[in-house]
């Protein structure tokens, strides 16, 4: 809507909700934990507060903080992230009339149960690396977007990586090479193809589980057999082969993307006159850098034959 020739697009939410949830209902007396920070974001009909001194329209941040605990509270049952985001996504959409979409993002830390002598701990937590993200887009009509990632999978090999027959120029220093460290740290996000939330599957915990399973074929496929490996040409080569292994093993995955950035391991050679192989670089001792690093991202998703 435009008033006095000023068009308004407009937004608004809460950021970095925290909330800590567990479940004591396990026979055997174990419990369930898992930490999240909610980011909310509601597209609503309350123009009146932009162009008056009007808030009759707005659902208070603060209303939307409280619900996260509440909701929260409601979940007698353990759920995965995905479906808690989708519920409060369906909660703002559904509630309130003004509001026409609700956009839910969710950080889950990667609390871990603990092994004690062998044993998994009954209520014991440590805390993994990467975290599982989650954004869910709910109209009021139901229709939903959902994206499930990875944020921060530190991934490394020593040998197996090279880079070689690239562009070549008067600015190139860079030898080819067939032996070299890898190292990156993955963002990776894939949208499943479920339009609405009626139609998103029932079974329990479903996407926690999809959750660890592409996160599985993205690391086997970087990764390669245990006693072998598999051969990588270039970040790029890598990053195609996991996003397209993850489509071809999830069919209910639409599209994916990768971030993949090239963290650099460089060879340590260090000479004086006296000494000229102090250090001699033999695929041994590197300077481990952040950056500058190699920036590589891609989204891949099926080409369907439009017959
Ligand atoms: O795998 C790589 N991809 C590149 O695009 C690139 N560029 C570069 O300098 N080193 C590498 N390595």
């Amino acid at each position: 809507m435009a008033a006095e020739g000023v068009r308004v697009e407009q937004r608004h939410g809460k950021a970095r909700v925290r909330v800590g949830r567990v479940w004591r209902q396990g026979g055997d007396g174990s419990h369930h934990f898992v930490e999240w920070n909610v980011s909310i974001s509601l597209l609503s009909h309350c123009l009146s507060s932009y162009h008056r001194d009007d808030n009759s329209d707005i659902v208070a941040t603060d209303t939307m903080k409280n619900t996260v605990y509440v909701k929260a509270k409601e979940c007698g049952d353990r759920l995965s992230v995905e479906e808690f985001a989708i519920l409060l996504g369906n909660h703002f959409s559904s509630f309130y009339p003004q509001v026409y979409t609700a956009i839910v993002n969710i950080i889950e830390k990667p609390w871990e149960r603990v092994c004690i002598d062998g044993k998994p701990h009954l209520h014991g937590f440590k805390l993994g690396s990467e975290n599982h993200t989650v954004e869910a887009t709910v109209q009021k009509s139901g229709a939903l977007t959902l994206t499930s990632g990875v944020a921060g999978l530190a991934l490394l090999k020593t040998t197996q990586s090279g880079f070689e027959k690239f562009v070549r120029d008067k600015y190139t220093i860079l030898p080819d090479t067939r032996e070299r460290m890898l190292a990156t740290e993955v963002n990776a996000s894939w949208r499943y193809s479920y339009e609405s939330v009626a139609s998103i599957p029932k079974k329990e915990l479903y996407f926690s589980e999809k959750f660890m399973e592409v996160k599985k074929v993205l690391m086997d496929t970087f990764f390669g057999p245990p006693e072998t490996g598999v051969y990588s040409p270039s970040v790029q080569r890598t990053l195609y082969l996991m996003g397209s292994a993850v489509l071809r093993r999830f069919p209910d995955v639409a599209s994916i993307h990768l971030k993949m950035p090239n963290i650099h391991f460089l060879p340590v050679n260090l000479s004086t006159k006296e000494n000229p192989s102090m250090v001699k670089f033999k695929d041994d001792v590197y300077l481990p850098t952040d950056e500058p690093h190699g920036s590589i991202e891609a989204t891949l998703s099926r080409i369907t034959s439009k017959m």
